[in-house]
């Protein structure tokens, strides 16, 4: 077997809140004793991710398995970020069993993937297999299908832009990269929404070989997610792009940036000024942390446009400064003074 002896990699892509980090909790829950490395990528400048996977106490995740790659988008950084870290990972006097890479929700998964055939790398690792993690509420909702905002109505009118939304792109090279596809959030779907959502991901995607598979919560077992042997990186041309013709891709559709805050006394009524902030600007994701004052625990907030989730998830240590910081994701334009005022208005 031509992967014999290579570490197998599986590359989890999706747009932002799809549920991949929720995915790869449950993964390393479920480890069973492999030993499984990370490589974690998100856009904004807060390192969510990676705290919300460290907070959770999972017994043999060890802190340096987890390696966060914060210099901007995976798929723009690979020379630089990607390489060294995987080698640094592969070179260990002990290599993880599988090799796991969270992508940023922004990211293109083909140049990625294409950078595993890098010399040093090739020999050495496999793309076992793509997960592309989707929305099934977002879905249902046709954020990726058509224009929602007016900022694409501008785009529509102005005959020299691309027509394509920057979200349809985005899932577009996330669906057709994928070995398998998950489709997320069943939970908030009914039946006949769940069947048509997975008839209209099934007629866009390529390759009729690939599996959809539709649960919540992002519950697949392992057995299932690894061990695809796909070997992604032999296999580019039947992942088709939009930038395959060297079209510079960039982020320069989102933005993203970081709103401190004073200790919060009422969450819940934050929560309802985020809320408010995601139905009157273009904000698709805020995440970040809250000091509840009095409480030994900090808070974890989660928007996903509209939907908020908050829960404590571990106590603040004694060495580090308690603090409410939220990161605002969302199209390029953000009025962030209007977004700010409005986030800390009480
Ligand atoms: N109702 C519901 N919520 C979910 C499901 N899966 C994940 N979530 C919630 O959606 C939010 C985002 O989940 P994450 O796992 O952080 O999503 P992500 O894809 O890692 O997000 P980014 O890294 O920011 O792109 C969290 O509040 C999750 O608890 C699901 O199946 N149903």
């Amino acid at each position: 077997m031509a992967q014999l002896g290579k570490i197998p990699a599986t590359v989890i892509t999706g747009f932002l809140g799809a549920g991949k980090t929720t995915m790869i909790r449950n993964m390393l829950e479920n480890a069973g004793g492999k030993r499984i490395a990370l490589i974690i990528n998100e856009f904004g400048d807060l390192g969510v991710d990676r705290e919300v996977i460290n907070g959770c106490g999972i017994s043999g995740c060890a802190e340096d398995d987890v390696v966060e790659l914060a210099n901007g988008c995976i798929c723009c950084t690979v020379a630089d970020d990607f390489l060294p870290t995987i080698k640094g990972l592969i070179d260990r006097d002990t290599p993880p069993d599988h090799i796991v890479i969270e992508t940023s929700g922004l990211a293109l998964p083909k140049p990625l993937v294409k950078a595993f055939n890098w010399p040093e790398i090739r020999s050495r690792v496999t793309v076992d297999g793509v997960v592309a993690v989707l929305d099934g509420a977002a879905l249902r909702d046709g954020l990726f299908a058509h224009d929602h905002h007016a900022v694409q109505a501008q785009r529509e009118a102005d005959d020299n832009l691309d027509h394509e939304s920057p979200l349809e792109e985005l899932f577009e090279e996330q669906l057709h990269c994928a070995d398998m596809v998950v489709l997320n959030k069943t939970d908030l779907l009914s039946e006949a929404e769940i069947a048509k959502v997975e008839a209209d991901v099934r007629a866009e995607l390529k390759r009729p070989s690939v599996k959809i598979i539709a649960t919540a919560h992002s519950k697949v077992e392992n057995a299932v997610l690894l061990g695809l042997g796909a070997a992604a990186e032999d296999d580019l041309d039947s992942r088709p792009s939009h930038h395959d013709d060297g079209h510079e891709h960039d982020h320069d559709d989102f933005e993203s940036f970081v709103v401190s805050l004073d200790n919060v006394e009422d969450a819940a009524a934050l929560e309802k000024r985020l809320i408010d902030v995601v139905r009157q600007f273009d904000v698709l994701r805020i995440k970040g942390f809250l000091d509840i004052p009095g409480k030994p625990m900090r808070q974890v907030v989660q928007g996903v446009g509209e939907r908020f989730q908050r829960y404590f998830d571990r106590p603040w240590a004694a060495t580090e400064k308690r603090r409410s910081e939220l990161v605002v994701i969302g199209l390029h334009g953000l009025d962030r003074n209007a977004i700010e005022a409005a986030i800390k208005a009480s």
